[in-house]
């Protein structure tokens, strides 16, 4: 694990120090926008047009953040306008590399050995955290974004021209509410995860996990009677928790300790996310093997011997129960 300064890489860990032993994630830092006219995106200098072919998702398939960029990929049938490019799943003392094995994809567009020169070719002097998802521009050469949030949001309504149209992950009329469940997700569930297997302090573990278990319970609450986070149907609030849930059982209750229940503990988190799975396209973007081999493997701090466990059993393909709420919504 390591950061560029000055555009030269350093093999560094997160630093807790200054955090009480909280783990404190690094803004991401491009930002522009893709638009379907191609100006620029309000504040920003930088346009850029949508087109087919014209743009390229790096990525891991271990990392719930580029998840939410592969699933909405899929939902919006950009498969063949949007290509990918797949990191391998151990990250090690030069970050993320373009070693090919186990259906990582190397780099397709510049032979590149490491992502951190992915990063170097879009700002030679780039200082920061070398993360994926990148959304690459291969007319322009440089990163557009390397913020999930709003790579999903582009995914979902600039390339409509030769996507799926008539899906909407972020309708305007729910765009409140969305938004209001995505921001009670992030902190304590999505970055929470993170937060407890990351401190470096009892006390910061702690603070961390008991927001993430009381949220967990009120998301459970939520789910009694509502088949999704918001309005009748699944949207981006959803797919923003869902590639944690489905991350939770075989890694987090392990490897970050978060191990107060697992969703499968909750009948209606693990029956939503089994829901959430079978989704026509949905399973295909989950890949256990790289989110185990990742986690357990990489994280020499959390886990020094690097041994990844063999179970646990998972069901996600099993039938669920969430029809009963059809009406109810
Ligand atoms: N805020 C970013 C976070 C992305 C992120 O942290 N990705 C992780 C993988 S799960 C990463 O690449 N970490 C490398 C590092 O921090 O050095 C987003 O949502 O796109």
């Amino acid at each position: 694990m390591g950061l560029l300064v000055d555009g030269k890489w350093h093999d560094k860990g997160y630093d807790t120090k200054k955090s009480g032993g909280r783990f404190v994630r690094s803004e991401s830092q491009f930002r522009d926008w893709v638009t379907t006219d191609g100006a620029p995106a309000t504040g920003r200098e930088r346009g850029f047009k949508a087109e087919a072919g014209r743009y390229h998702l790096y990525v891991s398939l271990a990392c719930p953040w580029a998840h939410r960029t592969l699933i909405l990929r899929a939902l919006k049938k950009l498969d063949d306008a949007i290509s990918v490019a797949v990191v391998d799943h151990f990250m090690g003392e030069s970050g993320w590399t373009f070693r090919k094995r186990d259906g990582a994809t190397g780099d397709p567009l510049y032979g590149a050995d490491f992502l951190h020169q992915i990063y170097t070719r879009a700002d030679p002097a780039y200082s920061g955290r070398v993360t994926v998802p990148v959304l690459w521009d291969r007319q322009g050469e440089t990163i557009v974004s390397n913020e999930s949030s709003e790579i999903i949001r582009m995914l979902n309504s600039a390339f409509d021209e030769w996507g799926d149209a008539s899906v909407d992950f972020y309708p305007a009329q729910l765009r409140a509410e969305i938004d209001s469940w995505n921001e009670r997700v992030y902190g304590p569930v999505n970055n929470g995860v993170y937060r407890c297997g990351f401190a470096t302090t009892q006390q910061a573990y702690e603070e961390a996990f008991a927001e993430l278990f009381s949220t967990l319970d009120e998301i459970e609450a939520h789910l009694e009677r509502h088949r999704y986070l918001v309005g009748d149907r699944v949207t981006e609030a959803d797919w923003r928790l869902f590639t944690t849930l489905v991350r939770f059982d075989p890694v987090y209750v392990g490897h970050f300790k978060c191990n107060l229940r697992r969703i499968a503990d909750y009948p209606n988190l693990s029956n939503y996310l089994r829901e959430l799975y079978q989704v026509p396209g949905i399973a295909s973007t989950v890949d256990l093997f790289h989110i185990k081999q990742h986690y357990y493997g990489s994280h020499e701090s959390v886990n020094p011997t690097r041994i990844v466990p063999v179970g646990p059993v998972l069901d996600y393909e099993a039938p669920h129960d969430r029809a009963r709420l059809r009406a109810a919504a």
